[in-house]
Protein backbone atom coordinates (compact mmCIF):
# COMPACT_ATOMS: atom_id res chain seq x y z
CA UNK A 1 0.00 0.00 0.00
CA UNK A 2 2.59 2.04 0.70
CA UNK A 3 4.45 3.50 -2.22
CA UNK A 4 7.93 2.83 -0.28
CA UNK A 5 7.22 -0.63 0.11
CA UNK A 6 7.37 -1.57 -3.22
CA UNK A 7 8.14 -5.35 -4.09
CA UNK A 8 11.67 -6.76 -2.98
CA UNK A 9 12.89 -7.22 -5.96
CA UNK A 10 11.58 -3.99 -7.60
CA UNK A 11 13.28 -2.20 -4.41
CA UNK A 12 16.89 -3.57 -5.34
CA UNK A 13 16.90 -2.48 -8.96
CA UNK A 14 15.67 0.82 -7.74
CA UNK A 15 18.61 0.88 -5.20
CA UNK A 16 21.07 0.09 -8.29
CA UNK A 17 20.13 2.72 -9.93
CA UNK A 18 20.27 4.72 -7.38
CA UNK A 19 24.26 3.90 -6.37
CA UNK A 20 24.84 4.71 -10.04
CA UNK A 21 23.34 8.07 -9.72
CA UNK A 22 24.45 9.40 -6.44
CA UNK A 23 25.98 12.46 -8.30
CA UNK A 24 22.84 13.78 -9.27
CA UNK A 25 19.83 12.37 -6.68
CA UNK A 26 16.17 12.48 -8.75
CA UNK A 27 14.62 15.87 -8.53
CA UNK A 28 11.37 16.47 -10.39
CA UNK A 29 10.41 19.99 -11.14
CA UNK A 30 6.42 19.75 -11.68
CA UNK A 31 4.76 22.95 -13.21
CA UNK A 32 0.85 22.60 -13.01
CA UNK A 33 -1.68 24.73 -15.90
CA UNK A 34 -2.59 27.55 -13.60
CA UNK A 35 -6.20 26.91 -13.20
CA UNK A 36 -8.22 25.43 -9.95
CA UNK A 37 -8.78 21.83 -11.54
CA UNK A 38 -5.32 21.07 -12.81
CA UNK A 39 -3.57 22.51 -9.66
CA UNK A 40 -5.18 20.69 -7.20
CA UNK A 41 -4.62 17.14 -8.75
CA UNK A 42 -1.37 18.23 -10.17
CA UNK A 43 -0.42 19.16 -6.57
CA UNK A 44 -1.70 15.97 -5.66
CA UNK A 45 1.22 14.10 -7.75
CA UNK A 46 3.53 16.32 -6.19
CA UNK A 47 2.74 15.21 -2.63
CA UNK A 48 2.63 11.33 -3.72
CA UNK A 49 6.05 11.78 -5.51
CA UNK A 50 6.97 13.41 -2.21
CA UNK A 51 5.90 10.66 0.19
CA UNK A 52 7.99 8.35 -2.10
CA UNK A 53 11.53 10.03 -0.90
CA UNK A 54 11.60 12.18 -5.01
CA UNK A 55 12.77 15.48 -4.25
CA UNK A 56 10.70 17.76 -6.03
CA UNK A 57 10.69 21.81 -6.62
CA UNK A 58 6.78 22.57 -7.07
CA UNK A 59 6.55 25.98 -9.70
CA UNK A 60 3.18 27.89 -9.16
CA UNK A 61 2.46 31.15 -11.51
CA UNK A 62 2.65 33.98 -8.47
CA UNK A 63 -0.88 34.48 -9.20
CA UNK A 64 -1.74 30.73 -8.01
CA UNK A 65 0.99 30.94 -5.64
CA UNK A 66 -0.62 34.06 -3.46
CA UNK A 67 -4.38 32.02 -3.82
CA UNK A 68 -2.70 29.21 -2.69
CA UNK A 69 -1.09 30.81 0.04
CA UNK A 70 -4.08 32.76 1.52
CA UNK A 71 -6.65 29.83 1.29
CA UNK A 72 -5.29 26.53 1.55
CA UNK A 73 -2.32 25.06 4.13
CA UNK A 74 0.02 24.29 1.21
CA UNK A 75 2.90 25.07 3.33
CA UNK A 76 2.58 24.05 6.41
CA UNK A 77 1.78 20.48 4.55
CA UNK A 78 4.72 20.48 2.30
CA UNK A 79 7.27 21.48 5.42
CA UNK A 80 7.43 17.99 6.59
CA UNK A 81 9.00 16.97 3.13
CA UNK A 82 12.81 17.60 3.73
CA UNK A 83 13.44 17.95 -0.34
CA UNK A 84 10.97 19.77 -0.79
CA UNK A 85 10.78 23.09 -2.53
CA UNK A 86 8.07 25.98 -3.85
CA UNK A 87 9.25 27.90 -6.64
CA UNK A 88 7.49 31.11 -8.37
CA UNK A 89 7.60 32.69 -11.52
CA UNK A 90 5.20 35.25 -13.23
CA UNK A 91 3.02 34.79 -15.94
CA UNK A 92 3.51 37.80 -17.17
CA UNK A 93 0.30 39.25 -17.58
CA UNK A 94 -0.93 42.39 -15.65
CA UNK A 95 -2.25 42.06 -12.09
CA UNK A 96 -5.55 43.04 -12.82
CA UNK A 97 -5.94 40.52 -15.42
CA UNK A 98 -9.38 38.02 -14.09
CA UNK A 99 -7.19 34.85 -15.44
CA UNK A 100 -10.73 33.42 -16.16
CA UNK A 101 -11.90 30.37 -17.89
CA UNK A 102 -12.99 32.22 -20.68
CA UNK A 103 -9.92 34.28 -21.13
CA UNK A 104 -7.22 31.22 -20.22
CA UNK A 105 -5.98 31.74 -23.97
CA UNK A 106 -4.52 34.83 -22.88
CA UNK A 107 -3.19 33.47 -20.24
CA UNK A 108 -1.52 30.21 -22.01
CA UNK A 109 -0.02 32.54 -24.75
CA UNK A 110 1.49 34.73 -21.94
CA UNK A 111 2.95 31.60 -20.12
CA UNK A 112 4.62 30.99 -23.68
CA UNK A 113 6.24 34.47 -24.73
CA UNK A 114 7.15 35.68 -21.27
CA UNK A 115 7.54 33.16 -18.99
CA UNK A 116 9.53 30.58 -20.72
CA UNK A 117 12.62 32.65 -20.77
CA UNK A 118 12.83 32.16 -16.68
CA UNK A 119 11.33 29.06 -16.55
CA UNK A 120 14.41 28.22 -18.19
CA UNK A 121 16.54 30.55 -16.22
CA UNK A 122 15.37 28.53 -13.73
CA UNK A 123 16.70 25.27 -14.54
CA UNK A 124 19.70 26.03 -15.41
CA UNK A 125 21.31 28.65 -12.63
CA UNK A 126 20.90 26.54 -9.68
CA UNK A 127 23.94 24.30 -9.89
CA UNK A 128 23.60 22.64 -6.44
CA UNK A 129 20.63 20.98 -7.05
CA UNK A 130 20.03 20.26 -10.85
CA UNK A 131 16.97 19.10 -11.89
CA UNK A 132 16.82 15.74 -13.50
CA UNK A 133 12.71 15.35 -14.93
CA UNK A 134 10.70 18.09 -15.34
CA UNK A 135 6.33 16.91 -15.31
CA UNK A 136 4.19 19.88 -17.37
CA UNK A 137 1.18 20.09 -17.66
CA UNK A 138 1.12 19.15 -21.75
CA UNK A 139 -0.77 22.00 -22.31
CA UNK A 140 1.88 24.29 -22.16
CA UNK A 141 4.18 23.03 -25.08
CA UNK A 142 6.73 25.61 -24.64
CA UNK A 143 8.05 23.46 -21.72
CA UNK A 144 9.16 20.59 -23.83
CA UNK A 145 11.00 23.05 -26.51
CA UNK A 146 12.64 24.23 -22.83
CA UNK A 147 13.52 20.63 -21.52
CA UNK A 148 14.95 19.34 -25.30
CA UNK A 149 16.85 22.56 -25.68
CA UNK A 150 18.40 22.12 -21.90
CA UNK A 151 18.88 18.14 -22.49
CA UNK A 152 16.52 17.04 -19.10
CA UNK A 153 14.40 14.57 -19.93
CA UNK A 154 10.28 15.86 -19.58
CA UNK A 155 7.09 14.10 -18.88
CA UNK A 156 3.54 15.47 -19.82
CA UNK A 157 0.08 15.44 -17.09
CA UNK A 158 -2.87 16.32 -18.54
CA UNK A 159 -5.40 16.87 -15.97
CA UNK A 160 -8.52 16.52 -18.62
CA UNK A 161 -9.66 12.78 -19.34
CA UNK A 162 -8.64 10.58 -21.46
CA UNK A 163 -11.91 10.15 -23.25
CA UNK A 164 -11.70 14.19 -24.71
CA UNK A 165 -7.71 13.91 -24.82
CA UNK A 166 -8.44 10.72 -27.60
CA UNK A 167 -11.13 12.98 -28.87
CA UNK A 168 -8.46 15.99 -29.52
CA UNK A 169 -6.23 13.27 -31.02
CA UNK A 170 -8.55 11.97 -33.81
CA UNK A 171 -9.38 15.83 -34.81
CA UNK A 172 -7.45 15.13 -38.12
CA UNK A 173 -9.34 12.08 -38.60
CA UNK A 174 -12.57 14.46 -38.06
CA UNK A 175 -11.44 16.99 -40.53
CA UNK A 176 -10.18 14.29 -43.07
CA UNK A 177 -13.27 12.45 -43.34
CA UNK A 178 -15.16 16.07 -43.17
CA UNK A 179 -17.16 15.15 -40.08
CA UNK A 180 -15.25 19.16 -39.13
CA UNK A 181 -16.15 21.50 -38.86
CA UNK A 182 -19.72 21.12 -39.35
CA UNK A 183 -22.69 23.45 -39.39
CA UNK A 184 -26.19 23.54 -38.87
CA UNK A 185 -28.46 22.84 -36.25
CA UNK A 186 -28.30 18.80 -36.01
CA UNK A 187 -26.67 18.35 -33.38
CA UNK A 188 -27.98 14.75 -32.78
CA UNK A 189 -25.72 13.34 -36.32
CA UNK A 190 -23.50 10.78 -35.13
CA UNK A 191 -19.77 11.39 -35.27
CA UNK A 192 -17.97 8.08 -36.73
CA UNK A 193 -13.93 9.09 -37.33
CA UNK A 194 -13.30 8.40 -33.73
CA UNK A 195 -11.94 5.13 -33.09
CA UNK A 196 -13.47 3.68 -29.87
CA UNK A 197 -16.37 6.42 -29.82
CA UNK A 198 -18.02 5.32 -33.18
CA UNK A 199 -21.31 4.07 -31.36
CA UNK A 200 -22.29 6.76 -28.95
CA UNK A 201 -20.78 10.12 -29.98
CA UNK A 202 -22.59 12.68 -31.51
CA UNK A 203 -21.67 16.45 -32.69
CA UNK A 204 -23.23 17.67 -29.50
CA UNK A 205 -20.51 15.87 -27.15
CA UNK A 206 -17.80 16.94 -28.88
CA UNK A 207 -15.97 20.01 -27.13
CA UNK A 208 -18.17 23.14 -27.44
CA UNK A 209 -15.28 24.93 -29.24
CA UNK A 210 -16.11 22.72 -32.53
CA UNK A 211 -19.82 24.25 -32.85
CA UNK A 212 -17.96 27.37 -33.63
CA UNK A 213 -14.91 28.89 -35.20
CA UNK A 214 -12.43 26.25 -36.00
CA UNK A 215 -9.69 28.44 -37.58
CA UNK A 216 -8.91 30.19 -34.31
CA UNK A 217 -5.41 30.16 -34.34
CA UNK A 218 -5.51 29.76 -30.66
CA UNK A 219 -7.70 26.54 -30.32
CA UNK A 220 -5.37 25.31 -33.37
CA UNK A 221 -2.39 25.95 -30.67
CA UNK A 222 -4.10 24.71 -27.93
CA UNK A 223 -4.94 21.49 -29.44
CA UNK A 224 -1.26 20.54 -31.23
CA UNK A 225 0.26 21.13 -27.80
CA UNK A 226 -1.80 18.93 -26.30
CA UNK A 227 -1.30 16.15 -28.62
CA UNK A 228 2.64 16.79 -29.26
CA UNK A 229 3.46 14.06 -26.90
CA UNK A 230 5.58 12.03 -28.49
CA UNK A 231 8.05 14.99 -28.06
CA UNK A 232 8.01 14.37 -23.81
CA UNK A 233 8.86 10.96 -22.26
CA UNK A 234 6.39 9.68 -21.16
CA UNK A 235 2.23 10.82 -20.30
CA UNK A 236 0.56 11.09 -17.15
CA UNK A 237 -3.21 10.38 -16.99
CA UNK A 238 -5.32 10.93 -14.18
CA UNK A 239 -7.53 8.06 -14.64
CA UNK A 240 -7.64 4.62 -13.98
CA UNK A 241 -7.54 1.33 -16.26
CA UNK A 242 -11.17 0.42 -15.11
CA UNK A 243 -13.10 3.66 -15.82
CA UNK A 244 -11.41 4.54 -19.21
CA UNK A 245 -9.03 1.36 -19.84
CA UNK A 246 -10.08 1.32 -24.14
CA UNK A 247 -9.73 4.98 -24.46
CA UNK A 248 -6.50 4.76 -22.68
CA UNK A 249 -4.97 1.96 -25.43
CA UNK A 250 -6.07 4.26 -27.92
CA UNK A 251 -3.97 6.79 -26.58
CA UNK A 252 -1.33 4.28 -26.59
CA UNK A 253 -1.07 4.15 -30.33
CA UNK A 254 0.43 7.73 -30.26
CA UNK A 255 2.19 7.80 -26.62
CA UNK A 256 3.70 3.93 -25.88
CA UNK A 257 4.92 5.47 -22.28
CA UNK A 258 1.49 5.59 -20.85
CA UNK A 259 1.14 6.35 -16.91
CA UNK A 260 -2.19 6.05 -15.68
CA UNK A 261 -2.27 6.86 -11.87
CA UNK A 262 -5.66 8.22 -10.62
CA UNK A 263 -7.89 9.07 -9.28
CA UNK A 264 -4.49 11.43 -8.04
CA UNK A 265 -6.71 12.83 -4.75
CA UNK A 266 -7.96 9.36 -3.69
CA UNK A 267 -4.40 8.13 -4.22
CA UNK A 268 -2.63 10.41 -2.08
CA UNK A 269 -5.22 9.91 0.67
CA UNK A 270 -4.76 6.37 0.61
CA UNK A 271 -0.78 6.59 0.97
CA UNK A 272 -1.49 9.19 3.50
CA UNK A 273 -3.10 7.26 5.84
CA UNK A 274 -0.74 4.15 5.33
CA UNK A 275 1.60 6.83 6.77
CA UNK A 276 -0.69 8.15 9.60
CA UNK A 277 -0.71 11.64 7.85
CA UNK A 278 -3.87 13.83 7.76
CA UNK A 279 -5.59 13.36 4.31
CA UNK A 280 -4.62 16.39 2.51
CA UNK A 281 -5.74 19.94 1.94
CA UNK A 282 -8.16 20.59 -1.29
CA UNK A 283 -5.31 22.60 -2.87
CA UNK A 284 -8.40 25.23 -2.98
CA UNK A 285 -8.11 29.09 -4.74
CA UNK A 286 -11.11 30.16 -2.94
CA UNK A 287 -11.58 30.06 1.13
CA UNK A 288 -13.82 27.19 1.83
CA UNK A 289 -17.11 27.33 3.79
CA UNK A 290 -17.27 24.43 6.40
CA UNK A 291 -20.59 25.73 7.59
CA UNK A 292 -22.08 23.15 4.94
CA UNK A 293 -20.62 20.17 6.85
CA UNK A 294 -22.90 20.37 10.13
CA UNK A 295 -25.78 21.44 7.84
CA UNK A 296 -25.18 17.92 5.46
CA UNK A 297 -25.29 16.28 9.49
CA UNK A 298 -28.64 17.09 10.12
CA UNK A 299 -29.77 15.97 6.63
CA UNK A 300 -31.13 12.53 6.16
CA UNK A 301 -29.24 9.63 4.67
CA UNK A 302 -28.32 10.51 1.02
CA UNK A 303 -30.91 12.97 0.59
CA UNK A 304 -29.19 16.25 -0.69
CA UNK A 305 -28.05 17.04 -3.83
CA UNK A 306 -24.76 19.11 -4.33
CA UNK A 307 -24.76 21.56 -7.05
CA UNK A 308 -21.39 22.96 -8.36
CA UNK A 309 -19.69 23.58 -11.51
CA UNK A 310 -16.43 23.78 -10.45
CA UNK A 311 -14.15 26.87 -10.50
CA UNK A 312 -16.92 28.06 -13.44
CA UNK A 313 -19.57 30.49 -12.53
CA UNK A 314 -22.04 29.90 -15.02
CA UNK A 315 -25.88 30.55 -13.42
CA UNK A 316 -29.62 30.44 -14.65
CA UNK A 317 -32.39 31.12 -13.04
CA UNK A 318 -34.05 28.02 -14.69
CA UNK A 319 -32.13 25.86 -13.08
CA UNK A 320 -32.89 27.33 -9.67
CA UNK A 321 -36.30 27.44 -10.36
CA UNK A 322 -35.89 23.69 -11.30
CA UNK A 323 -34.04 22.45 -8.37
CA UNK A 324 -36.48 23.85 -5.71
CA UNK A 325 -39.42 22.74 -7.93
CA UNK A 326 -37.86 19.32 -7.88
CA UNK A 327 -38.83 19.20 -3.59
CA UNK A 328 -34.79 17.88 -3.11
CA UNK A 329 -32.91 19.00 -0.58
CA UNK A 330 -29.66 20.64 -2.18
CA UNK A 331 -26.18 22.34 -1.23
CA UNK A 332 -25.63 25.08 -3.92
CA UNK A 333 -22.33 26.16 -4.75
CA UNK A 334 -22.66 30.02 -6.05
CA UNK A 335 -19.46 32.25 -6.74
CA UNK A 336 -21.67 35.56 -5.66
CA UNK A 337 -19.00 37.79 -7.18
CA UNK A 338 -18.92 36.02 -10.83
CA UNK A 339 -22.33 35.27 -11.36
CA UNK A 340 -25.13 37.14 -13.24
CA UNK A 341 -26.32 40.26 -11.11
CA UNK A 342 -30.12 38.78 -12.42
CA UNK A 343 -29.54 35.78 -9.96
CA UNK A 344 -27.91 37.01 -6.53
CA UNK A 345 -31.18 38.11 -5.69
CA UNK A 346 -33.84 35.23 -4.74
CA UNK A 347 -36.63 35.28 -6.58
CA UNK A 348 -39.72 35.47 -3.79
CA UNK A 349 -41.58 32.61 -5.40
CA UNK A 350 -38.20 30.27 -4.51
CA UNK A 351 -37.39 31.91 -0.88
CA UNK A 352 -39.19 29.15 0.89
CA UNK A 353 -38.14 26.50 -1.04
CA UNK A 354 -34.50 27.80 -1.00
CA UNK A 355 -34.79 28.49 2.93
CA UNK A 356 -36.53 25.10 3.84
CA UNK A 357 -34.44 22.41 1.67
CA UNK A 358 -31.04 24.54 0.80
CA UNK A 359 -28.09 25.98 1.84
CA UNK A 360 -25.59 28.12 -0.36
CA UNK A 361 -22.44 28.67 0.04
CA UNK A 362 -19.83 30.30 -2.29
CA UNK A 363 -16.74 27.38 -2.06
CA UNK A 364 -17.26 24.05 -0.74
CA UNK A 365 -15.09 21.52 1.16
CA UNK A 366 -16.25 19.46 -1.98
CA UNK A 367 -13.98 16.22 -1.77
CA UNK A 368 -15.53 16.15 2.00
CA UNK A 369 -18.96 17.18 1.15
CA UNK A 370 -18.91 14.50 -1.64
CA UNK A 371 -18.07 12.06 0.86
CA UNK A 372 -21.05 12.89 3.43
CA UNK A 373 -23.49 10.36 3.98
CA UNK A 374 -25.97 12.85 3.84
CA UNK A 375 -25.31 13.22 -0.45
CA UNK A 376 -27.39 11.24 -2.34
CA UNK A 377 -26.59 13.05 -6.11
CA UNK A 378 -23.90 15.69 -7.60
CA UNK A 379 -25.47 18.09 -10.40
CA UNK A 380 -21.94 19.40 -11.67
CA UNK A 381 -20.33 20.70 -14.86
CA UNK A 382 -18.03 17.35 -15.17
CA UNK A 383 -14.68 19.24 -15.07
CA UNK A 384 -12.52 16.13 -14.62
CA UNK A 385 -11.85 16.41 -11.27
CA UNK A 386 -15.49 16.81 -10.07
CA UNK A 387 -16.24 13.37 -11.94
CA UNK A 388 -13.40 11.46 -10.23
CA UNK A 389 -14.51 13.07 -6.85
CA UNK A 390 -17.22 11.88 -7.82
CA UNK A 391 -16.59 8.30 -9.15
CA UNK A 392 -14.20 7.63 -5.83
CA UNK A 393 -17.83 8.32 -3.86
CA UNK A 394 -20.27 6.76 -5.37
CA UNK A 395 -22.37 10.15 -5.70
CA UNK A 396 -24.37 9.46 -9.04
CA UNK A 397 -24.63 12.36 -10.97
CA UNK A 398 -26.37 14.92 -13.22
CA UNK A 399 -23.88 16.60 -15.99
CA UNK A 400 -24.44 20.27 -17.09
CA UNK A 401 -21.35 20.37 -19.29
CA UNK A 402 -19.76 24.00 -19.94
CA UNK A 403 -16.88 23.44 -22.38
CA UNK A 404 -13.90 21.99 -23.09
CA UNK A 405 -13.14 18.29 -21.84
CA UNK A 406 -17.52 18.50 -20.31
CA UNK A 407 -19.01 17.93 -23.18
CA UNK A 408 -17.41 14.12 -23.84
CA UNK A 409 -17.40 13.67 -19.69
CA UNK A 410 -21.11 14.35 -19.72
CA UNK A 411 -21.48 11.61 -22.73
CA UNK A 412 -19.25 9.25 -21.27
CA UNK A 413 -21.17 9.43 -17.60
CA UNK A 414 -24.38 9.12 -19.13
CA UNK A 415 -24.57 6.48 -22.19
CA UNK A 416 -21.01 4.49 -21.43
CA UNK A 417 -20.64 4.29 -17.41
CA UNK A 418 -23.98 4.85 -16.73
CA UNK A 419 -22.91 6.93 -13.62
CA UNK A 420 -26.35 9.11 -14.04
CA UNK A 421 -27.76 11.98 -16.73
CA UNK A 422 -26.41 14.22 -19.43
CA UNK A 423 -28.68 17.22 -18.76
CA UNK A 424 -26.15 19.10 -21.74
CA UNK A 425 -27.73 21.70 -24.07
CA UNK A 426 -30.81 21.73 -21.81
CA UNK A 427 -31.71 23.75 -18.95
CA UNK A 428 -35.08 24.96 -18.42
CA UNK A 429 -36.88 24.52 -15.00
CA UNK A 430 -39.23 21.80 -16.01
CA UNK A 431 -35.85 19.28 -17.65
CA UNK A 432 -34.32 20.43 -14.19
CA UNK A 433 -36.92 19.10 -11.93
CA UNK A 434 -37.66 16.42 -13.97
CA UNK A 435 -34.00 14.99 -13.97
CA UNK A 436 -33.41 15.98 -10.17
CA UNK A 437 -36.58 13.47 -9.61
CA UNK A 438 -35.02 10.97 -11.46
CA UNK A 439 -31.98 10.95 -10.07
CA UNK A 440 -32.68 11.47 -6.39
CA UNK A 441 -36.29 9.42 -6.58
CA UNK A 442 -37.46 7.24 -9.50
CA UNK A 443 -34.15 5.81 -10.62
CA UNK A 444 -32.52 6.17 -7.99
CA UNK A 445 -31.15 2.58 -7.01
CA UNK A 446 -30.57 2.06 -10.56
CA UNK A 447 -27.76 4.50 -10.28
CA UNK A 448 -26.73 4.06 -6.62
CA UNK A 449 -26.01 0.55 -7.44
CA UNK A 450 -23.79 1.38 -11.07
CA UNK A 451 -22.07 3.84 -8.60
CA UNK A 452 -21.35 1.87 -5.42
CA UNK A 453 -19.80 -0.67 -8.36
CA UNK A 454 -17.50 2.12 -10.10
CA UNK A 455 -16.39 3.24 -6.38
CA UNK A 456 -15.35 0.09 -5.87
CA UNK A 457 -13.38 -0.47 -8.86
CA UNK A 458 -11.93 2.93 -8.19
CA UNK A 459 -10.84 2.52 -4.56
CA UNK A 460 -8.86 -0.78 -6.11
CA UNK A 461 -7.01 0.22 -8.47
CA UNK A 462 -4.36 2.06 -5.97
CA UNK A 463 -4.30 -0.88 -3.50
CA UNK A 464 -1.24 -3.24 -3.47
CA UNK A 465 -1.15 -4.68 -7.34
CA UNK A 466 -3.99 -2.30 -8.66
CA UNK A 467 -2.97 -0.43 -12.11
CA UNK A 468 -2.81 2.89 -10.74
CA UNK A 469 -0.95 1.45 -7.79
CA UNK A 470 1.96 -0.15 -10.09
CA UNK A 471 1.87 2.47 -12.78
CA UNK A 472 2.86 5.16 -10.04
CA UNK A 473 5.63 2.86 -9.29
CA UNK A 474 7.20 2.19 -12.70
CA UNK A 475 6.65 6.25 -12.99
CA UNK A 476 8.75 6.33 -10.22
CA UNK A 477 11.67 4.39 -10.86
CA UNK A 478 11.58 5.49 -14.67
CA UNK A 479 12.46 8.65 -12.65
CA UNK A 480 14.63 7.54 -10.57
CA UNK A 481 16.51 5.70 -13.70
CA UNK A 482 16.97 9.30 -15.44
O1 LIG B 1 -16.93 24.58 -4.15
C1 LIG B 1 -16.01 23.95 -4.67
C2 LIG B 1 -15.95 23.66 -6.06
C3 LIG B 1 -14.85 22.96 -6.54
N1 LIG B 1 -13.86 22.58 -5.71
C4 LIG B 1 -12.69 21.82 -6.24
O2 LIG B 1 -12.21 22.45 -7.40
C5 LIG B 1 -11.76 21.49 -8.34
C6 LIG B 1 -12.42 21.84 -9.65
O3 LIG B 1 -11.90 21.01 -10.65
P1 LIG B 1 -12.76 20.52 -11.90
O4 LIG B 1 -13.96 19.83 -11.41
O5 LIG B 1 -11.88 19.73 -12.78
O6 LIG B 1 -13.28 21.85 -12.56
P2 LIG B 1 -12.53 23.15 -13.19
O7 LIG B 1 -11.87 23.93 -12.14
O8 LIG B 1 -13.55 23.83 -14.00
O9 LIG B 1 -11.40 22.46 -14.11
C7 LIG B 1 -10.83 22.78 -15.37
O10 LIG B 1 -9.78 21.80 -15.48
C8 LIG B 1 -10.19 20.44 -15.53
C9 LIG B 1 -8.94 19.58 -15.68
O11 LIG B 1 -8.16 19.67 -14.55
C10 LIG B 1 -11.13 20.19 -16.69
O12 LIG B 1 -11.60 18.86 -16.65
C11 LIG B 1 -12.30 21.16 -16.60
O13 LIG B 1 -13.14 20.96 -17.73
C12 LIG B 1 -11.79 22.60 -16.56
O14 LIG B 1 -12.88 23.52 -16.45
C13 LIG B 1 -12.19 20.13 -7.81
O15 LIG B 1 -11.06 19.43 -7.37
C14 LIG B 1 -13.11 20.44 -6.64
O16 LIG B 1 -12.98 19.55 -5.55
C15 LIG B 1 -13.90 22.84 -4.37
O17 LIG B 1 -13.01 22.45 -3.60
N2 LIG B 1 -14.98 23.52 -3.89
Amino acid sequence: MLINQIPKQQNQATISVMDQKTVRPPHVLIFPLPLQGPVNSTIKLAELLCLSGLHITLLLTDHIHTKLLKYSNIQSRFSSYPGFHLETIPDGLPEDHPRSIDRFIEVLESLKTKSSILFKDLMTTDSRRPVTCIIADGTMGFTCDVANEIGIPIMYIRTISACCLWVFFCFPNLIESRELPFSGNDLDTPIKSIPGMEEFLRRRDLPLFCRFNLSDPNIKTYLSEGTENPRAHGLILNTFDDLEGPIVSQIRTFCPNLYTIGPLHAHLKLNLESFSSSPPSSNSLWKEDMSCIPWLDSQPSKSVLYVSFGSLAVMSKELWYGLVNSGSRFLWVIRRHSVLSEIIETPPELSKGTEERGCIVEWAPQEKVLAHGGVGGFLTHSGWNATLESVVEGVPMICWPYFLDQQVNSRFVGEVWKLGLDMKDTCDRVIVEKMVRELMEERKEEFRKSADEMAKLAKQCFMVGGSSYCNLQRLINDIKAM
